[in-house]
């Protein structure tokens, strides 16, 4: 597979869109009945770097996202990449280097206003789910949405409903976070990326622990994010989202690579 391949993967979802085709489409802008979407950058980060101790964890990494794509960071275990992503996500402080969040230095933001882009632009699917335990799971929607978005509740009910549905999770709506499976519990933690209206999804192996008709639905969700011009950095190993890449980058003794395409 090469680069243009991936293109045309993309290209095909985008064929599926019924009137919303779109007249031309080169990952800078896209157009849709006429009307120009013109990319911008959304995160960037400009020679960062951090060590635990002695140890460089990223080494002057520069990585630039605009709105509509993605791209995938691979690298071995212990490489750096939950690291990575947590410093984009303000989880985790930089030593040196730039963040910069829609052009905006994240230096200057207080961490209230961190917090709040955090909350209401950036969704998450992460390994460490952080759902309320004693809580089902309609209810740890419920709450998550409320918090993060001005939806009424007939509304964040409707929305639940039709997710539980997509994500075959409706037989497990009224059972408490604390039974669920390892795969249950990660689908949850997708519904609640998908269903707030960031501006950004982060990813951390999103197909841990998901059956193939589970990673088949978040795959195509996140090419019908993409398409819609939102970001989205994933962090896996698995190769299964390639195609939907616009950029493969590999993570080595704190260096970040573009991967070689094949
Ligand atoms: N808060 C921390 N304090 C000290 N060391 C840390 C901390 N967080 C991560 N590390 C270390 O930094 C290195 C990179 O960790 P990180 O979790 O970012 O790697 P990764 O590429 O995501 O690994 P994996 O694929 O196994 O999840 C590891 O050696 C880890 O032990």
């Amino acid at each position: 597979m090469n680069k243009y391949d991936r293109l045309s993967y993309t290209n095909h979802s985008i064929s599926s869109m019924g009137n919303n085709v779109p007249i031309c489409y080169n990952n800078k802008y896209i157009k849709f009945l006429g009307v120009k979407m013109v990319t911008s950058t959304i995160i960037e980060l400009k020679n960062v770097s951090k060590k635990y101790g002695d140890k460089i964890i990223l080494d002057n990494v520069s990585l630039k996202l605009n709105t509509g794509e993605l791209v995938i960071i691979k690298g071995i275990s212990g490489a750096g990449k939950t690291t990575l992503l947590n410093i984009l996500a303000f989880l985790e402080t930089k030593d040196s280097g730039e963040l910069f969040w829609k052009n905006q230095n994240i230096d200057i933001l207080s961490s209230k206003e961190k917090k709040n882009i955090r909350r209401t632009e950036m969704g998450f699917i992460f390994q460490d789910f952080n759902l309320y335990e004693n809580l089902t799971v309609e209810e740890n929607l419920e709450i998550f949405l409320s918090l993060a978005t001005e939806m009424k509740k007939n509304e964040i009910q409707r929305q639940i409903k039709e997710y539980l549905d997509k994500f075959h999770m409706e037989d497990r709506r009224k059972t408490y976070a604390r039974l669920l499976s390892g795969g249950e519990r990660q689908r949850v933690a997708v519904m609640r990326a998908f269903l707030i209206n960031s501006s950004i999804v982060f990813a951390d192996e999103p197909s841990a622990n998901i059956d193939d008709e589970n990673k088949r639905i978040i795959r195509d969700y996140l090419a019908e994010l993409k398409i819609g011009g939102k970001s989205i950095i994933i962090v896996t190993h698995d190769d299964y989202y390639d195609k939907l890449a616009d950029e493969i980058y590999v993570l080595k003794n704190g260096n970040l690579s573009e991967a070689s395409w094949g």
